[in-house]
């Protein structure tokens, strides 16, 4: 009889309601794995009378084999119209059998609520609380109208494995989490079931920038509202979480959110609240105490225009709960609001706890103290506050409110180091036998004796050997610079060795050579006590939040180091020293032709040198990095590329651009490119991703923007599959209204030559777009990955929003590219280097 084959096909295109394309399918039933490596509509058992055992669903959610890579679970958007495949298996009333083929109806249904987790037991047939209409309309016995389970329309060319279809609309306001579905096919009566069981994540769309003045609204009111919670009423606690996530996720960069633990406490209070509705109220308040005062909470992130004539998306019955206060401005939260009364009844641990955080006073003691809002403030403060008299902040002007915020910002990192500092004498008072361990000065005399085993693993700049050692040694040094132009020399030794013909390069000859020398300032080498300054400062900015504003060029790392983005044509320099005092004189970003290769260099010498000498080495990333672009067609990714990749020397991949590129080549692959391409589909992964991977491996350069990929589910799950060894940095996401979009496209098709530059192939990209990338971004987003650019202004007005996002990432690798190279300094590891 028949089973659903597919829980998530793009039947956009008529050739896809007409064909089984594996390519549409990006979700399947439970335990479809099996089924789906034998081919549609092939019978494996995959038919499943659930009357006949007793059991809903052929196969358990808690299966191993539920789901697989090659048969994933589907992923839903709310609002989406989610179509369903599955063979006709002969029961269709057509003029190749008869008019009478029995068919009484298909329903579908779901859980009411996202699962916890994925195990036990599902709903008894019957009983599952939410069903869906589908949108075939019903079959009629007797008449060929290929309605209802009969929806397959190329039926009569052949009958046992023609597609069917069906689609139905889920809800818009749907809750995120994984839910499970049932499709039931009533075949001869109400009494022959069959049925398939799947699962489907549900994503949130991201939010755009338009819903961003209503989030920030509702946030506004529910930090407000004082209204208490009626004992019976379990949606105000329902309704608040959502908005909280929605919120959260409407604001990946966390701007003007503080880093000091802030969204942290605010998860775990909404998992204990999720988990023990006793504790909701005291939960909710510990959330308010931790948004009230953050100034994203009301208005960073939220740039743009109010938009009033949004309706709050909340339905009526959960609105009421959110009682908004006649003055609801957010920027009074600080003075007026006082938090949910308490329970008696609550948590009868808790019932005398002040209303404020958890972690208050414990793992961040400094927040209590700036957040602290009760009418009678802890006494030590009292004097303080009457000698200051601060204004209140609803009068302050947005200027003094940022002081105020910063001011209390500053406070609180200086409390935290405090905590700190006593935290570490505490440790050390417990420890009072820790010996700092004696470093080794440089191996230097047997690095002499025995020249280094390089073992260069790297590429070899071609055609290029350096100096011997003695040239640089002719002139000489002073008598304080001795050390350190002996670690020269050495460096230098060895690398004239690394290039010497790999016959002499055994790698026992000298083991002493790779004993690790661990950084310390203590040391009495000048350039390693300086080596090791530098490297403790870059360990310490290594960690570069990607909301750091960047708005001077030139950065400080510590008292004695600059990152300097425009002190030369390679972009980014690390001034180590003053090159008068020491020998070790720069690192810095640079490509290296011969290497074809990214990197940073080491640049160490005399000034007598050659620059060619003093250029000891240079080390490239270990791994290759992409930033993803996405957005919808005609939003301006390449042209943010180019720009891109004229400041910042990126490689650009354009996943449409390789596949143009594939077609014109007269590849095998040609025409079925060409097909997606027009109807606006997404070419299987496979595919893409062998152009992409040949692309990268042809540059033979470390750092990407892949532009226009994923873009569907099956893009993402390949490139998990397939590229492990590359880190994704990140994803650009580019925000344009579909209108803008659309006139972009129309007046680019004039002069592009794009097959799909038209209205009609337009459409079904956007379709494509909404349907299958957004949920893609939203993925990213909820792993805090996604930089949201709008993109409705001028190009160079747009750049200025993605150098934001792009300097913390080079700046970033740069930081780590050194950071290994300094490393590789102090542990003769020449395997990291590539000789320049
Ligand atoms: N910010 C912008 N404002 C106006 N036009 C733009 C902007 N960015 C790009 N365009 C134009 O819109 C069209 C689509 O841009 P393109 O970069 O090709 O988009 P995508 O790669 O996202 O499809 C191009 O003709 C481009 O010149
Ligand atoms: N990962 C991708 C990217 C593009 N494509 C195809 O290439 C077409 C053009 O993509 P593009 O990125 O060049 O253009 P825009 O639609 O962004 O303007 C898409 O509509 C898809 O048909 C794909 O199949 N898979």
């Amino acid at each position: 009889h028949s089973w659903l084959e597919c829980t998530n096909y793009d039947a956009s295109s008529t050739s896809n309601q007409e064909y089984w394309s594996a390519a549409a399918c990006t979700g399947y039933a439970r335990c479809g794995s099996y089924q789906q490596s034998h081919g549609f509509g092939i019978d494996t058992g995959f038919d499943y009378r659930p009357l006949l055992h007793n059991k809903p669903c052929q196969c358990s959610k808690d299966s191993p084999n539920a789901y697989s890579a090659s048969a994933p679970m589907a992923t839903y958007v709310p609002g989406q119209k989610v179509c369903l495949a599955y063979p006709a298996k002969n029961h269709v009333a057509a003029p190749c059998t008869n008019q009478y083929i029995p068919d009484t109806g298909v329903r579908i249904f779901r859980t009411q609520h996202p699962a916890s987790n994925l195990t036990g037991d599902d709903p008894a047939l019957h009983s599952w609380p939410v069903e869906y209409k589908h949108l075939n309309g019903p079959h009629q016995n007797g008449v060929v109208d290929y309605k209802g389970f009969q929806h397959c329309p190329k039926f009569c060319e052949d009958k046992g494995r023609a597609l069917c279809s069906m689609c139905f609309n889920l809800e818009k306001d749907i809750a995120p989490g994984v839910y499970t579905f049932q499709w039931e096919w009533d075949f001869n009566s109400a009494n022959d079931v069959y049925t398939s069981c799947w699962e489907a994540r549900q994503f949130t769309m991201l939010t755009t920038h338009r819903r961003k003045s209503v989030i920030v609204q509702q946030m506004a009111d529910i930090i407000q509202s004082q209204a208490m919670p009626e004992a019976d009423n379990e949606h105000w606690w329902d309704a608040r979480v959502k908005i909280i996530q929605e919120w959260l996720r409407a604001n990946p960069l966390r701007i003007g959110v503080p880093e000091d633990g802030t969204i942290e406490t605010i998860m775990q209070q909404i998992s204990r609240g999720d988990k023990y509705v006793h504790v909701r109220v005291k939960a909710w308040n510990h959330i308010v105490t931790e948004l009230q005062g953050i100034p994203g909470v009301c208005e960073k992130f939220a740039t743009a225009e109010a938009s009033p004539e949004l309706p709050i998306e909340l339905p009526p019955e959960k609105q009421e709960l959110l009682q908004i206060p006649e003055d609801n401005n957010c920027d009074q939260s600080e003075q007026t609001i006082s938090p949910l009364p308490l329970n008696t009844n609550e948590d009868p641990q808790e019932s005398n706890v002040q209303p404020v955080s958890p972690f208050r006073g414990k793992l961040r003691p400094n927040k209590a103290k700036t957040l602290h809002h009760d009418s009678n403030p802890p006494p030590e403060l009292q004097l303080s506050n009457q000698e200051t008299k601060p204004k209140p902040i609803s009068q302050m002007s947005m200027m003094e409110r940022q002081q105020e915020w910063l001011r209390k910002k500053a406070e609180k990192a200086a409390a935290e180091k405090l905590r700190q500092q006593q935290e570490a004498e505490k440790e050390l008072t417990f420890q009072p036998s820790l010996i700092k361990k004696q470093i080794p000065t440089k191996p230097v005399i047997e690095a002499e004796k025995a020249p280094s085993p390089p073992r260069l693993t790297r590429l070899k700049s071609a055609g290029r050997q350096r100096k011997q050692s003695s040239n640089t040694t002719k002139t000489a040094p002073a008598t304080s610079k001795s050390s350190s132009r002996s670690l020269l020399d050495t460096v230098k030794a060895e690398l004239a060795a690394s290039t010497q013909p790999s016959t002499q390069l055994e790698p026992s000859s000298t083991p002493s050579i790779t004993t690790p020398i661990i950084p310390t300032t203590s040391t009495t080498d000048p350039t390693i006590a300086y080596v090791s300054k530098a490297l403790e400062a870059i360990n310490n900015t290594a960690i570069i939040s990607s909301t750091t504003p960047l708005t001077t060029a030139s950065r400080k790392i510590g008292d004695d180091f600059h990152y300097d983005t425009t002190s030369s044509d390679t972009k980014g320099r690390y001034q180590l020293q003053d090159p008068t005092l020491f020998d070790l004189t720069s690192m810095y970003r640079k490509k290296d032709k011969y290497a074809r290769c990214d990197g940073v260099a080491l640049q160490m010498g005399r000034r007598e040198d050659t620059h060619q000498e003093q250029l000891i080495a240079m080390a490239g990333a270990l791994r290759h990095k992409v930033l993803f672009v996405l957005g919808g067609p005609g939003a301006g990714k390449g042209t943010q590329c180019a720009k891109i990749v004229a400041e910042y020397g990126f490689v650009h991949l354009s996943a449409g651009d390789l596949l143009r590129a594939e077609r014109a080549s007269g590849s095998e692959n040609g025409d079925m490119i060409d097909r997606m391409i027009r109807e606006g589909a997404i070419v299987p992964v496979k595919v893409t991703l062998d152009l992409l991977r040949k692309a990268m491996v042809d540059s033979g350069r470390d750092l990407f923007l892949i532009d226009g990929f994923p873009r569907n589910y099956d893009n993402l799950q390949g490139w998990n599959d397939e590229m492990t060894d590359v880190d994704v940095a990140g994803v650009l996401f580019y925000d344009c209204p579909e209108d803008e979009m659309e006139k972009r496209l129309l007046e680019r098709g004039k002069t592009s030559g794009r097959t799909d530059d038209n209205i009609d192939a337009i459409r079904k990209r956007f379709t494509t777009y909404h349907e299958s990338t957004m949920p893609i971004i939203e993925h990213f987003a909820e792993q805090n990955k996604v930089f949201h650019i709008l993109a409705i202004s001028t190009p160079d007005e747009v750049f200025e929003e993605t150098k934001k996002a792009i300097e913390p990432i080079v700046q970033t690798h740069l930081v780590e590219t050194t950071q290994r190279l300094l490393n590789a300094v102090f542990n003769n590891d020449w395997a990291t280097y590539v000789v320049t």
